[in-house]
């Protein structure tokens, strides 16, 4: 029989297969007990183990490139952390066996971690990851990870870990589902960089039996179960539909009416830029500069590696817009030498440009390289701010950026609900705004981005969500300065078509979205947009607000 379940719809598309879970994802070895002139050997097939799964790893990361090669080589460097195998060195030393060994030592750090405050959720799950890799491989039993399979399927799992959603083939995994994660998680923002239909936070994921055909639906978040032949062929139809209409759509971003709204791609380093280009980007509007510090945790990458990665993008669009961020370092993306390691709540510590004015060299460095990456190039370069509070934080950044000599726009992140409120202000100093609108969401209504529970929340169809960026491209509007959006909502076509009626100038995405962003907002005018807009932020929930103008887009 057909049942149907919802829920978050992260990435676009349809994908109709049978249900393969996800390997084992925790493995307990036995406790036993070694005898003491055991422990050398033992200790040395732990080594062994830890560096062939960090080989393992940085290998997975070097043939994905990306952002995922980043996280892949974070993941890698973790599982290599000197103190955790001097804890398995100690743990084997009083009897343990190199797996039991190991999973302590994990589990030990695992707990002080998590101790430390909730916003570790999604490290967590990256060294849950590194720990049993080690241990299927200590114990010679396959490793836990994406299924065996010769026959496309749909993956479903708890949560993918990076290391997994960077090796998805597209080709045989058709889409995937999982119980936990937001839509602004960082598996979420993987699945749209690999163009993979994938449904979150779907309560009782887990228990779809192995073998049952789903079909997901990426835009809506609807997962059929057992679906009827018509369910299919209707889906499938609609998927086709998209499909010729986005092959179909070319060209620079634009209402039907002719009202250009530049379309440009989220990047997280050169590896990045063929799928913008392939994609029609007309530049990059948000640049994750944090990814390129994240190949070492305890130094900052040199003045000339910097250059050298942010001209390969910049060389990219010649003619074009290449907004960069500098370094949003702290909370979700911490490093060794920037992060303090002991706040109660790091998402409202010393992070992004908190971070930065704390440590001015390494603002300097970073704005000197882009200097120097520039040179020459016709490109317009943007650089922006990432966690902006008040004017005091934006006059702090565009003095820095004058003090490097800087031939670049300097601009704020909206990422703070005080920004929003205060846009006008912060304006009198930055010359234009970019919405991120993932932060935005958690910090308007207190709600952890990497926590399924809450995706509820962080849903950006929230009207008091769409207010704050109402409120945001009104003031810029005021001001005569732009306020692009750069977070995932610009990448839900429908909500792109809003925040176009709300009054935003750019959108900026993952490169998989542009396509279908472009072909939905050719179908409409200016006008339909801003009605949508006004129906939506008429609402009280993200569903009426969808709904509301979802009626109004089509002519209901
Ligand atoms: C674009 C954003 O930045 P990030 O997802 O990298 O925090 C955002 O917060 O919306
Ligand atoms: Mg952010």
């Amino acid at each position: 029989m057909e049942t149907t379940l919802r829920g978050v719809g992260v990435s676009h598309g349809v994908a109709i297969g049978e249900v393969r879970h996800m390997g084992t994802p925790v493995l307990e070895p036995p406790a036993k007990q070694i005898p003491a002139e055991e422990a050398e050997r033992e200790q040395g097939r732990a080594r062994q183990g830890v560096e062939a799964v960090a080989a393992d790893l940085m290998a997975r990361g070097n043939l994905a490139g990306g952002e995922a090669q980043a996280v892949l080589e974070a993941q890698a460097m973790m599982a290599q952390d000197p103190e955790l195998m001097a804890d398995v060195d100690r743990r084997i030393a009083v009897g343990s066996t190199a797996e039991r060994a190991v999973y302590d030592a994990f589990a030990a750090y695992r707990e002080l971690l998590a101790g430390a405050g909730e916003y570790l959720a999604g490290r967590v799950a990256d060294l849950d990851d590194v720990r049993n890799r080690i241990v299927a491989r200590l114990l010679g039993v396959p490793m836990p990870g994406v299924p065996d399979s010769d026959e496309p399927y749909v993956l479903v799992a708890r949560d993918l870990a990076p290391a997994d959603t960077a090796l998805l083939d597209p080709t045989l995994v058709l889409g995937f589902v999982t119980e936990e994660g937001g839509p602004t998680s960082h598996s979420a923002i993987l699945a749209r960089a690999l163009g993979v239909p994938a449904v979150v936070a779907l309560p009782g994921a887990r228990e779809l039996a192995e073998g049952t055909v789903i079909a997901v639906d990426g835009s809506t978040g609807d997962i059929f179960v057992n679906p009827s032949e018509e369910k299919k062929a209707e889906l499938e139809a609609s998927a086709a539909e998209r499909r010729a209409a986005l092959a179909a759509s070319t060209g620079p971003g634009a209402t039907a009416d002719g009202y250009k709204v530049p379309l440009l791609a989220n990047v997280g380093g050169p590896a990045d830029v063929p799928a913008a280009v392939e994609a029609g980007a007309e530049g990059v509007g948000l640049f994750r500069t944090e990814f390129l510090f994240l190949d070492d945790s305890k130094n900052a990458p040199s003045e000339e590696k910097q250059v050298e990665a942010y001209r390969q993008v910049l060389e990219a669009f010649p003619e074009g817009r290449v907004v960069v961020r500098v370094l949003d370092a702290g909370a979700d993306k911490p490093l060794d030498f920037l992060t303090p390691a002991d706040e109660p709540n790091p998402a409202l510590g010393v992070r992004g440009l908190r971070s930065l004015l704390d440590h001015p060299e390494i603002l300097r460095t970073q704005l000197t390289a882009l200097s120097k990456a520039a040179e020459g190039l016709p490109v317009h370069l943007e650089i922006m701010a990432p966690m902006v509070a008040d004017r005091t934080d934006a006059k702090a950044f565009a003095e820095a950026c004058r003090e490097a000599g800087l031939q670049a726009k300097f601009g704020a992140m909206v990422e703070i609900p005080s920004a929003a409120l205060r846009a006008r202000s912060i304006l009198q100093e930055v010359e234009f705004l970019s919405l991120g609108t993932n932060d935005l969401a958690q910090y308007t209504f207190a709600a952890d981005r990497q926590v399924g529970a809450v995706s509820r929340l962080q849903d950006p169809w929230q009207p008091a969500l769409l207010d704050l960026v109402a409120l945001s491209a009104e003031s810029a509007r005021a001001e005569g300065k732009s306020c692009g959006v750069c977070g995932e909502a610009a990448s839900d076509p429908l909500l792109a078509c809003v925040l176009t009626g709300l009054g935003v100038t750019s959108l900026s995405m993952g490169a998989a979205s542009i396509p279908y962003v472009r072909a939905t907002l050719a179908k409409y005018t200016l006008t339909q947009c801003e009605r949508a807009a006004t129906a939506a932020r008429a609402t009280d929930s993200a569903e009426e607000a969808r709904g509301a103008a979802q009626a109004v887009l089509s002519g209901e």
